[in-house]
């Protein structure tokens, strides 16, 4: 039996916790993601103290009041957040539109993989309650409606590309459900098709291939421009817009960029002036567009930019059509301002037959094959299938679209500290009474490291699953933690404080209060009037350290009974014995007290859920002022 120490420490707060993201390595990503709706168990609440017997209340929480009638809570039972195998027993993979057989293969060795090419909205909707996972290209619109009816179920959406726009992304984050993309594989096929276009273009290559299959043979027709020693502005210089870059400069274009976040010595290397968007309008003869579409982005050629373009300029886009405001450029091309355009993509795919920008004859279409060669396919279908699978399997994905990035060593080394997290949220959450909802939750982690080297992020989400999931329906994960969090009006506030300890470790103790609430259990409110619990990770195992303002030492294994007693010879051997009767299996007891024979507190833990009965006995010993049974 261990006996801890009750002084309070004294908690200097130094700063508020920010987000890292910045720095992190996007190599590296947390994905835990493994929201199979789980099944209810059932977790009586019981104390003998009137003034404590409801179960917690969060007002926000339907589900919560009836629980909180019956005087029984609905815990969800969840799977290990670190090391999921769980997905039972074989996940099912969705497979929406066509995918390489090297990326089947892989996928086909995790998971039962149905490939449904061209499914109805409405039949992906019926279909995707079944699935763990969906893989798409940029035909499938994954709308909200999709996450809606997947009830809780998939768990990761594979684009087997770049783009993300058909993937309705805050849907995604809401429901928990990782997006992955595959970013790297097609580029050079993109890049190649970009030029591919800007060269017919330029020599009318597909207008004069046309005329010719249609009997005619018009050479002075079709007289082109030349490339070499013209300007080509690149509009967004990323990865496919840096490599239409370079090739440009090997076919003697003179080329500029124009990307707001694009690094100037990465376009210095490639030999590309990057410049303002105005200035890039105004002196490029052909633009070519690499930007994605996102409301910035969304028709940012439209009537008043074509007006600064040079007049004649060329146009090609293989980025996304809704960069285009499609209209404005049949205009454009009808008043010459524009002399030609070559589109892969379109506002609206396949766009209609009698689409005037696609019948234009200075227009030269492609049915957005920018991403369709054999080698990026395969190398796409590789990279989406490994990174679901991934995803599904709970390891670190690198190309999460929804998710915070956590590198892989932050992860591992913060893997005792999650649980113990997770834990501490489930354990504070337990102690609110009825009748006051959770609104503020401050957490505190006492740490020797440098403020920089301590990522919060996975710790913050746990504890906010440990808070929400035992009195919601709803599933939280790292993707959706702080959205749920804030949807459900929780202000979460973060605080670290410089601990005396080894920065070898890299936290001493992490602090949950809950402010505002009443508790079931007086002992946990310290002199401020907040829950507070505190716990420590103890050779790889978290415990409670502190409950209130009495120390504890609980290793936070099986269940826990919290009793507040007068300090007196006996005590323990009493629960014990009542326990013991009972067939309930003690695994530890601990003793924190205020002073001597004044208050304690009893920490016990239990391999088995008490009945009633042993319940009801403990509340009757004299000296045992409240008790609570914990569920971990
Ligand atoms: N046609 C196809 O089959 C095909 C194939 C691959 C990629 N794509 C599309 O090409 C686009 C680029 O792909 P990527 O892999 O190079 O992406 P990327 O993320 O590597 O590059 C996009 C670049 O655009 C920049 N950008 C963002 N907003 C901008 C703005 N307002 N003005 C200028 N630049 C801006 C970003 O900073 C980034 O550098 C995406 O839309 C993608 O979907 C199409
Ligand atoms: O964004 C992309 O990766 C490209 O547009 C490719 O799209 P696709 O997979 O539908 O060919």
């Amino acid at each position: 039996m261990a006996a801890s120490s009750s002084s309070s420490s004294s908690i200097k707060p130094i700063f508020t916790t920010r987000s890292k993201s910045s720095n992190s390595s996007k190599s590296s990503l947390l994905s835990f993601l493994h929201n199979t709706k789980p099944k209810p168990i059932s977790l009586k609440f019981s104390s003998h103290n009137s003034n404590y017997t409801t179960p917690p209340s969060f007002t926000i929480s339907n589900s919560l009041q009836t629980a909180l009638e019956t005087s029984e809570l609905h815990v969800s039972k969840f799977q290990d957040d670190l090391n999921v195998q769980a997905v039972t027993p074989k996940p099912t993979i969705l497979v929406s539109e066509k995918l390489g057989e090297a990326g089947l293969a892989i996928l086909r060795s995790f998971g039962n993989v149905e490939c449904l090419y061209d499914l109805s909205p409405e039949a992906l909707c019926e279909k995707i309650s079944q699935c763990d996972a969906l893989i798409v290209r940029s035909g499938t619109k994954v709308t909200r409606s999709v996450f809606e009816a997947a009830n809780g179920k998939l768990k990761v959406v594979g684009r087997a590309g770049v783009g993300i726009d058909n993937v309705d992304l805050q849907a995604a984050t809401e429901f928990g459900c990782l997006v992955v993309n595959a970013p790297i594989a097609n580029t050079v096929a993109a890049a190649e098709h970009g030029i591919a276009l800007l060269a017919s273009m330029a020599r009318n290559v597909s207008q004069a291939d046309a005329s010719i299959k249609a009997g005619k043979w018009l050479r002075s027709k079709y007289v082109g421009v030349s490339l070499v020693g013209k300007t080509l502005a690149v509009m967004g210089f990323g990865k496919v817009g840096s490599e239409v870059a370079r090739r440009a400069k090997g076919l003697g274009m003179n080329v500029i960029a124009h990307d707001p976040y694009a690094p100037a010595d990465k376009a210095r290397a490639v030999g590309v002036e990057l410049v303002s968007f105005d200035q890039a309008l105004a002196t490029a003869d052909f633009i070519s567009l690499h930007m994605p579409l996102n409301p910035t982005t969304s028709k940012i050629f439209n009537d008043e930019t074509f007006a600064k373009m040079k007049k004649g300029v060329r146009i090609v886009n293989v980025a996304r059509g809704g960069v285009i405001d499609e209209e404005a450029l049949v205009r454009a091309l009808d008043s010459g301002v524009v002399a030609q355009a070559a589109l892969d993509v379109f506002t609206e795919e396949p766009p209609a037959k009698d689409s005037k920008l696609v019948q234009h004859e200075n227009v030269t279409v492609t049915p957005h094959l920018g991403a369709s060669t054999k080698e990026a396919q395969e190398g796409v279908a590789i990279e989406i299938a490994e990174a679901v699978v991934g995803a599904l399997r709970g390891e670190l994905s690198a190309t999460a679209i929804n998710a915070p990035m956590v590198p892989s060593e932050v992860l591992s080394e913060l893997a005792p500290y999650v649980v113990l997290a997770k834990k501490l949220g489930r354990l504070a959450v337990q102690l609110v009474s009825g009748g006051s909802g959770i609104k503020s939750v401050k957490l505190i982690y006492r740490s020797a490291r440098d403020p920089d080297d301590l990522d919060t992020r996975i710790l913050r989400a746990m504890i906010t699953k440990g808070i929400i999931e035992p009195i919601s329906a709803s599933f939280i994960n790292l993707v959706n933690a702080d959205f749920t969090a804030k949807q459900k009006g929780l202000r979460i506030s973060e605080e670290r404080v410089v601990a005396d300890s080894s920065p070898e470790f890299p936290i001493d103790s992490i602090q949950v209060q809950l402010s505002n609430v009443d508790s079931k259990f007086a002992a946990a409110v310290s002199e401020n009037g907040e829950i507070s619990i505190e716990g420590k990770v103890k050779f790889g195992i978290p415990h409670l350290t502190r409950v209130g303002s009495f120390g504890v030492d609980a290793s936070l294994e099986g269940n826990l009974i919290l009793c507040r007693q007068v300090d007196q010879p006996g005590m323990i051997g009493k629960v014990g014995n009542i326990l013991g009767e009972h067939n309930v299996n003690v695994n530890f007891m601990s003793v924190g007290r205020t002073f001597r024979r004044n208050h304690g507190i009893m920490a016990i833990g239990v391999d088995e859920e008490p009945n009633q009965d042993s319940l009801k006995e403990i509340g009757k010993v004299p000296a045992i002022e409240e008790f609570v049974f914990l569920k971990l």
